[in-house]
């Protein structure tokens, strides 16, 4: 267990999918667990979905958290930290989720020495399933640095990184769940044509999707070896896999990702 108080400011998709990955961990007690939402709605929603402490009083959660997440837009970290700023304890490690937030801009917006970290997670956490990318400014302890990476750890997986590449990680990890869906609903969608039953599609390509991915975690095999143990000479796959190529799949990630990149860069000031 972590008997530390975890406080959320902003408590909107991303938040609530890490609240629930950690009450489902178990590594954190709901009695540690803290939320501030700008609306009445969103506090009741989430005191429903998971009877832990939630308010609309952003201070209050910043005066009470040994660890508290930033999970506002970027664009609204400047006026949620000019508010909590003068309540957080010294000793209190901020972590920021946004897209584009710098280590550099939460010190110079909260304007004194603070221990920050940049976290970029992903949705899946909710179902003990993310991927979470870590950095930290050089006032953060390696033990609280080790201590925020299991925290994240217990509902997925969490690695660190040199901040110069945080910018990059949405598109590969914290965005990309937007492109597998997008992914699955085109598999089931051609199933459906083909006469199957929607419900039963989508189970069939969400297991094909998750049992690809556990291949490439599990084997360590390339993912192109993966894709030729598929491919049946002269076979059915090697038909697919031809017509994708023409319409270009993988120059469609890469260049997407490529905005989204550009995108996340730019988010704090829009
Ligand atoms: N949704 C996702 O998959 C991911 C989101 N993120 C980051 O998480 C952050 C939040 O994104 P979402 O949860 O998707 O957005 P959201 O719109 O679902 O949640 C934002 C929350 O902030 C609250 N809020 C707005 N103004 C506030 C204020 N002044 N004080 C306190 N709370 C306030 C809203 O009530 C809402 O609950 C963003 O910075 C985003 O970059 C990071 C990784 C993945
Ligand atoms: O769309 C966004 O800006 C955020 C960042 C990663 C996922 N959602």
């Amino acid at each position: 267990m972590i008997n530390k108080k975890i406080g959320f400011i902003g408590c909107g998709k991303m938040a609530q999918a890490i609240i629930g990955g950690l009450i489902q961990s178990g590594l954190v007690a709901k009695e540690e667990l803290f939320a501030s939402a700008k609306s009445d709605a969103t506090v009741n929603k989430v005191m429903d979905m998971f009877h832990i402490n939630a308010t609309t009083n952003n201070v209050e959660v910043a005066a009470n958290a040994d660890i508290l997440i930033l999970a506002v837009k970027p664009d609204l970290h400047q006026t949620v930290i000019e508010e909590v700023s003068n309540s957080i304890k010294i000793d209190t490690v901020i972590i920021t989720i946004a897209a584009g937030i710098t280590l550099d801009y939460l010190e110079q917006a909260f304007g004194k020495k603070i221990k920050a970290i940049r976290v970029m997670p992903n949705t899946p956490s909710l179902v003990g399933e993310g991927m979470s990318a870590i950095c930290a400014n050089e006032s953060v302890k390696e033990e609280e640095l080790n201590e925020v990476k299991v925290l994240f750890e217990s509902f997925g997986k969490a690695e660190v990184f040199p901040e110069k590449l945080m910018d990059t990680i949405p598109a590969v990890s914290g965005s990309s769940p937007a492109y597998v869906y997008m992914f699955i609903e085109a598999l089931a969608d051609g199933a459906v044509k083909q006469g199957m039953n929607r419900d039963q599609a989508y189970i069939l390509a969400a297991q094909a999707v998750l049992g690809a991915a556990k291949m490439v975690l599990e084997t360590g095999m390339h993912p192109g070896v993966l894709k030729d143990n598929v491919c049946t000479p002269g076979g059915a796959t090697i038909e697919a896999v031809t017509i994708l190529e023409k319409h270009g799949l993988r120059s469609a990630v890469m260049m997407a990702m490529e905005a989204c990149t550009v995108k996340s860069k730019a988010l704090k000031g829009s």
